[in-house]
Parts: C-alpha cells; sequence; structure tokens
C-alpha cells in the first residue's frame, strides 16, 4: 500500500498548521516526522488520521484506509484494569483474548493486568496506549511521539515493535523528538518547520546533501539554529 500526501495545507489563526506538504509513504517504511515544538506534526498527523481535513490538497490512499493509532495522550477510565480496557477494544476491534494477551505482555503489562488503570504510572499508561494501537488490522502505523514517559528499556522495546511491524510491511509513521532514535530505525525522515516541509528523504541523503554528519545537525542547519 501507498499513501500519497499532495499539496496539503491547513491553516489556524497566524497561518500556523501545515503548509503545502507533500510526499509519499511506501509499505515496509519506517517514516520519522521530525521539527521543533509548534511545527506541524500533530497537525500532519490529524490530517493524515482524518481527524481533520486539509483546506486545500488531498491525501490518496492506494488500498484500504484502514491505520492503526497511538495518539500523543490518551486518558483510560481510571477505574478499569487494562485487562478489562484491551478486552472492551478487542471485542470492537475483533482481537482474540490469545492475542490481547499477547500484546499484553509485549508492553509489560501481563502481571498489572488485573491493576486499575488509576494505579498505573505514566509510563504504564504510555505503554497501555501503545497496546490498544497494536491491535486490529491496517498497514499504517500511526504514533505520534510514542517515546513520551517511556525509560530507556522501554524506548528499546518499543524500537523492537516498529521494526517488527516493518518487516510485516507495515507503513510505520512516528514523531519524535528524539533525533537519534528517528537515525537509529527511521528510513526516511520528514522535517518539518513552521508547517512547512523543510527535508524530506531518507537519513543518508540528507546527510549528504547537507554535507553532516547526524541528523541533529541536518535540523540545526536547516531551522536556522547553529551556534545556539
Ligand atoms: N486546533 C488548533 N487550533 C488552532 N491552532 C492550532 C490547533 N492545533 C494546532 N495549532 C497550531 O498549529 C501549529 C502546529 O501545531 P502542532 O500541534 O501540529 O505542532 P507539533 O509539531 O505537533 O508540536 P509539539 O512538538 O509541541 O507537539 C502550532 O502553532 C499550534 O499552535
Amino acid at each position: 500500500m501507498v499513501v500519497q500526501v499532495n499539496n496539503v495545507t491547513k491553516r489556524y489563526k497566524q497561518n500556523r498548521g501545515v503548509n503545502q506538504a507533500s510526499f509519499t509513504l511506501h509499505n515496509g517504511e519506517i517514516i520519522a516526522l521530525v521539527g521543533a515544538n509548534g511545527a506541524g506534526k500533530s497537525t500532519l498527523i490529524q490530517l493524515l488520521i482524518k481527524q481533520i481535513k486539509p483546506d486545500t490538497g488531498e491525501i490518496v490512499w492506494q488500498d484500504n484506509e484502514e491505520l492503526r493509532y497511538m495518539p500523543d495522550d490518551l486518558a483510560f477510565p481510571e477505574a478499569l484494569t487494562a485487562e478489562e480496557i484491551l478486552h472492551l477494544l478487542g471485542n470492537l476491534k475483533k482481537v482474540s483474548k490469545e492475542r490481547q494477551h499477547i500484546i499484553l505482555k509485549e508492553v509489560g503489562l501481563f502481571e498489572a493486568k488485573e491493576l486499575k488503570v488509576g494505579q498505573f504510572s505514566k509510563g504504564m499508561r504510555q505503554r497501555l496506549n501503545l497496546a490498544q494501537s497494536m491491535m486490529g488490522e491496517g498497514s499504517l502505523f500511526i504514533l505520534d511521539e510514542p517515546t513520551n514517559g517511556l525509560d530507556p528499556y522501554w524506548i528499546a522495546q518499543l524500537k523492537k515493535v516498529l521494526l517488527h511491524e516493518k518487516q510485516n510491511g507495515q507503513i510505520v509513521l512516528f514523531s519524535t523528538h528524539l533525533l537519534s532514535l528517528a537515525e537509529e530505525i527511521a528510513d526516511s525522515v520528514i522535517l518539518l518547520n513552521d508547517g512547512e516541509i523543510l527535508a524530506t528523504g531518507t537519513i543518508s541523503s540528507l546527510l549528504e546533501r547537507e554535507n553532516c554528519t547526524n541528523l541533529e545537525q541536518v535540523w540545526l542547519k536547516l531551522t536556522k539554529k547553529e551556534g545556539l
């Protein structure tokens, strides 16, 4: 499956949002969406998941439009347990109990499955958020700042999950402020700044084109933050 984003613009007040974004997403590819606070990453993600509509431009899907999504923050009912929440969502998304338990194990919440979410730490809530996004169908997997609140062990586990999804032929698109993570696991990068795509392409092509040795240098150079 391929997703094409053609000249997509979404303007909020003061012209912020996303301006004339164009790129193509391919199967079996991990794409990192990077950019400063307010650059437009979440806006672009909301456009991709059809939570908002573009003012102009279009997003064209070559195949069915099913996707899975991990928002940057997801409030769960505090009085329910992790198992109950996955069970409810599993019924909606037709995911077997066995698969629900496998996912709980993958995100390290199997032992805590009978604890109420109200007793969860921030990292545990984020892992439950990851778990809900791993359920269901769809060949586009979108994650908005998935490392938020995760400790180094769980960031390492998240990397494994994303690489595994890629091996299964998924398109994995995630936003992040961790440029080293983008460099480590992403095939390509979309660098947003003030709603504009400043650069897009494979990591190696960006490094070569900008004559830089790492993504941080590319980011500082293109966003003109060198020397700050
Ligand atoms: N619903 C909205 N109404 C008005 N302005 C908005 C809305 N959503 C986003 N914006 C503005 O659009 C711009 C891009 O915001 P967005 O949340 O997409 O950035 P981001 O790159 O995800 O930022 P961060 O790294 O801080 O999460 C910002 O200037 C923001 O204030």
